[in-house]
């Protein structure tokens, strides 16, 4: 099968053949790089409107070239459907259809963020890894589960190259900044930033203005530059760990265009070596945005019959990668393994009786009714951020477990604590972890607990379904390291959403537990009976004034990040 792809969504006007038989992928790009400031939308159209006809036609001939002078010998044609620039759809759509057409052959419409993911199954050969999507626009965690791409974590602001071309233009350098600032790090000493993990999403805001006002009051921009790496990457390398973690995988693929930096692959091939996992990045041709990866999953689709007629192929700015009806997989397949044949050091899974557990963050020993938590140095962390992270989550970590069993949330009591080491020991509680032993019930109890929480005037933080243990009826909250004290309605929702994704990233019928699970928070939040349906009862408070978690989840959801 030879199919042609077309790409361009923002910057990369691309046109690429890719030939099944042979696996050649022939790619023709041509980049705009804007005279100053970033990219203007207007000039990024006009530029796709100039270059893909020259790109199309060096793809034709090549396609000519290999088919022994029989024509063009192509058998569909595959385009970017979005997200990107609305204007630059448009044309890169228009172009693909009149190809279409003029070829006589069928539409391919691709997701282009599914396209970042595939091209890293497709050459590394993993079965269903979890993808980190590291590109300008965007910054996810992606696993297939039911039937489609989920999104396991993500940014709650811009994605990651942007917030690093946002640094680079105040510091007067050209788009695109990431490179520079990959080579100015080079040179500089770590600087100190804001680190910002909730569960598995993140946010750059917050760092991103420390690093202006860092190099403001004259901090070496080498500096800010190494210090910018060094935490953005490591937020990236750890949730990738905890999304390893909580599905049970062993196998990371890297896409994206910031994935071509190398001190990033780094940090993730290092966390993926010391965890017994595998980790694939594809070259740097295919990571940068690319039409290869779009003729690729292009290919896919043609042989599942995923075809677009013309009038149903217009583009999508805000285009989720969580909405693309995955038919070139199997229904069956899914990121989240097996617990019972999961490999345990991947797996974080308990087994009682003194043996030594692996979670995302710590090393969890078993001593007769004790547990012994320490959080490990990781060494793909700059060692000054390391340990502040460590000292900072094992005295957070004492802190809130003692606090919420004063509000009444069942948590394991702490018997010892030493910050400077990173350990702490807890009374063992429990007998699976909730991930294991999921109930409409229990996630009902872990509603009211998580409300108790709230209450109590902080987040868990990292409120996941390997976060927490049960034993019966009673369900006990663990691992508070990412809690903070906090009233802000904003918190209590993320909260709610990090909870509300572990369920989705690994239950069969999540709906049903999650209805539950906010039924619990409202019952004790907002002090309503026990019987209301969660959702229902979150439209009811949506028209009145005082907005509350529920509400705000809602919101949380609905928010396209493609910034
Ligand atoms: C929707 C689509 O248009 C968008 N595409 C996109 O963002 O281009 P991509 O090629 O994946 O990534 C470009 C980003 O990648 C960054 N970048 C390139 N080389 C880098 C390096 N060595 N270190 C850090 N960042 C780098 C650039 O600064 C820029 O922000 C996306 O995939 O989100
Ligand atoms: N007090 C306890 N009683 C029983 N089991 C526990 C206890 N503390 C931890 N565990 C088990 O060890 C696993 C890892 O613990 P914990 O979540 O605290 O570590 P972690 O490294 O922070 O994990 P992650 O970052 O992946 O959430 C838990 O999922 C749970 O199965
Ligand atoms: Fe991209």
């Amino acid at each position: 099968m030879r199919i042609v792809g077309i790409e361009g969504t923002a910057w990369a006007a691309s046109a690429a053949l890719f030939d099944s038989e042979t696996g050649e992928v022939f790619i023709e790009s041509d980049p705009y790089e804007p005279d100053s400031g970033g990219i203007h939308p207007r000039e990024a159209a006009e530029h796709m409107g100039d270059a893909i006809p020259e790109v199309v036609s060096t793809v034709l001939e090549r396609a000519a070239e290999t088919n022994d002078g029989d024509g063009a010998g192509v058998d569909g044609v595959a385009f970017s459907r979005g997200p990107g620039l609305g204007p630059c759809l448009r044309i890169v759509g228009t172009a693909a259809r009149a190809l279409a057409q003029t070829l006589d052959v069928p539409l391919l419409g691709v997701n282009h963020m599914v396209a970042h993911l595939e091209i890293g199954r497709h050459g590394s050969g993993f079965d269903s890894p979890v993808c980190l999507n590291a590109s300008g626009a965007n910054a996810h965690l992606l696993g297939y589960h039911n039937g489609r791409y989920r999104v396991l974590g993500e940014t709650m602001d811009t994605g990651v190259g942007n917030a690093i071309d946002k640094f680079t233009r105040h510091v007067g350098w050209t788009h695109p900044g990431g490179p520079k600032v990959e080579e100015a790090a080079a040179e500089g000493d770590y600087h100190d930033l804001p680190y910002v993990v909730k569960g598995m999403d993140f946010s750059f805001s917050g760092i991103m203005s420390a690093a202006k006002d860092a190099y403001d009051d004259g901090v070496p921009v080498e500096d800010v530059c190494r210090g910018l790496q060094e935490t953005i990457f490591a937020m990236l390398t750890e949730v990738a760990e905890r999304a390893l973690s909580l599905t049970g995988t062993d196998e990371l693929v890297l896409g994206g265009g910031v994935g071509q930096n190398a001190r990033l692959r780094e940090m993730l091939a290092e966390m993926c070596e010391q965890r017994g996992a595998e980790f694939y990045a594809p070259e740097p041709r295919f990571l940068r945005d690319n039409a290869g990866m779009i003729a690729v999953l292009g290919a896919r689709m043609l042989a599942a019959g995923d075809t677009l007629s013309v009038p149903e192929s217009a583009v999508d700015p805000n285009f989720r990668p969580d909405r693309v009806p995955v038919t070139w997989r199997d229904d069956e397949e899914s990121v989240a393994r097996d617990p019972a044949t999961a490999n345990p050091s991947a797996t974080g899974a308990t087994a009682p009786g003194g043996s030594e557990v692996r979670g995302a963050e710590a090393t969890v020993t078993f001593e007769a009714d004790s547990v012994v938590k320490r959080r490990v140095p990781k060494t793909y962390r700059h060692p000054e951020l390391d340990d502040r992270l460590r000292t900072e989550r094992t005295r957070a970590e004492a802190r809130l477990t003692s606090l919420a069993r004063r509000a009444g949330v069942p948590t394991p009591v702490v018997r010892d604590v030493d910050p400077t080491e990173g350990t702490i020991v807890f009374q063992y509680v429990g007998e699976s972890d909730l991930a294991e032993a999921l109930t409409a019930e229990r996630c009902r109890t872990m509603g009211e607990h998580l409300a108790a929480v709230h209450g109590a005037g902080f987040v868990h933080g990292d409120p996941t379904t390997r976060n927490v243990r049960v034993d019966g009826d009673r369900v006990y909250l663990l691992d508070f390291g990412l809690g903070y004290h906090t009233g802000h309605v904003e918190d209590h929702a993320m909260d709610l959403h990090v909870f509300e994704q572990s369920v989705e990233g690994t239950a069969d019928e999540p709906e049903p537990l999650c209805r539950a699970f906010e039924a619990g928070y409202a019952s004790v939040a907002r002090g309503d009976d026990g019987d209301v349906d969660g959702r229902r009862s979150a439209h009811r408070t949506q028209s009145g004034d005082d907005e509350d978690a529920l509400t705000r989840l809602r919101q949380v959801e609905g928010r396209g990040r493609y910034q």
